[in-house]
């Protein structure tokens, strides 16, 4: 099989992956998945522990290389985990600055720390943040790669409920304000219709499922139509929801 990896897509699609196959000890984690993904698209991906959701956003990043077919995405991309993988030695700005070419001023990242609401605290040293400082550092990083495509693996993952529910409502705000598309691997449900445009669920190395979410925004988690596609999802997932809606 032809293997043609990270070309530049065309301005009609952010991602364009097709016949994506991954094993791991012979065994196909992704297996002959297709996706697409549109410019300023948000895409939420969905999926049981273990599916290959991490191993699919690795690959887009260009972090795993060791695959089959094709995989098309923009040249500027940029990836952020659950963990904020600080260096603890480096002040925050630098942080921030981390692994970008050339020798960036520091007004770059100050910038970027501004959108993440955290302008006051450049030069703080990572043990001193909070886990959603930490987190939001993490965002800045991305965001002075001015990426296409932003990746997202559980950023909002180990962080309690508040701090989640501020830092999703952030990076709502800041996709609408960059137009980038947006691909976010989340074990949450409600998450992912609060966020995306379209909904992605991955079993059997595939995408097996999706769902448009059209509700306008910002969304109403009581709206019954909310209620009905977390359900539906849910259901997807192969959660029983019949107690709670009984
Ligand atoms: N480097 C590796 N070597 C061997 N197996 C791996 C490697 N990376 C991933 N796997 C396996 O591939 C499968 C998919 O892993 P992956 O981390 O992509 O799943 P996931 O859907 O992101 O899971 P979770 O939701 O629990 O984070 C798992 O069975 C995992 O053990």
């Amino acid at each position: 099989m032809a293997t043609d990896v990270h070309r530049p897509v065309t301005p009609q699609t952010a991602v364009r992956v097709e016949g994506l196959t991954r094993s791991f000890d012979g065994r196909a984690v992704i297996d002959d998945l297709r996706l697409g993904v549109r410019p300023g698209e948000f895409v939420a991906l969905l999926g049981r522990s273990g599916c290959g959701k991490s191993t699919l956003l690795r690959i887009l990043a260009g972090l795993d290389r060791d695959i089959q077919g094709t995989v098309l995405v923009p040249r500027r991309k940029a990836v952020a985990f659950q963990a904020p993988r600080l260096m603890p030695w480096k002040k925050v700005w630098r942080n921030v600055l981390l692994g970008l070419p050339g020798k960036p001023a520091r007004a770059v990242a100050e910038q970027a720390l501004d959108e993440v609401g955290l302008s006051h605290r450049p030069d703080a040293w990572p043990k001193t943040l909070s886990g959603g400082e930490a987190q939001r550092v993490s965002l800045a990083r991305a965001l002075v790669r001015e990426p296409d495509l932003l990746l997202l693996d559980e950023p909002f993952g180990a962080l309690d409920a508040l701090t989640r529910i501020k830092a999703q409502r952030l990076v709502g705000e800041l996709w609408q304000r960059r137009g980038c598309a947006v691909l976010l691997v989340t074990h949450d449900v409600e998450e992912a219709v609060l966020l995306a445009d379209r909904v992605l669920v991955m079993d059997e190395g595939v995408i097996a499922y999706e769902q448009e979410i059209d509700l306008d925004r910002p969304r109403d988690i009581a709206d019954p139509r909310f209620a009905q596609l977390r359900a539906g999802l849910l259901e997807r997932l192969g959660v029983d929801t019949a107690a709670e809606t009984a």
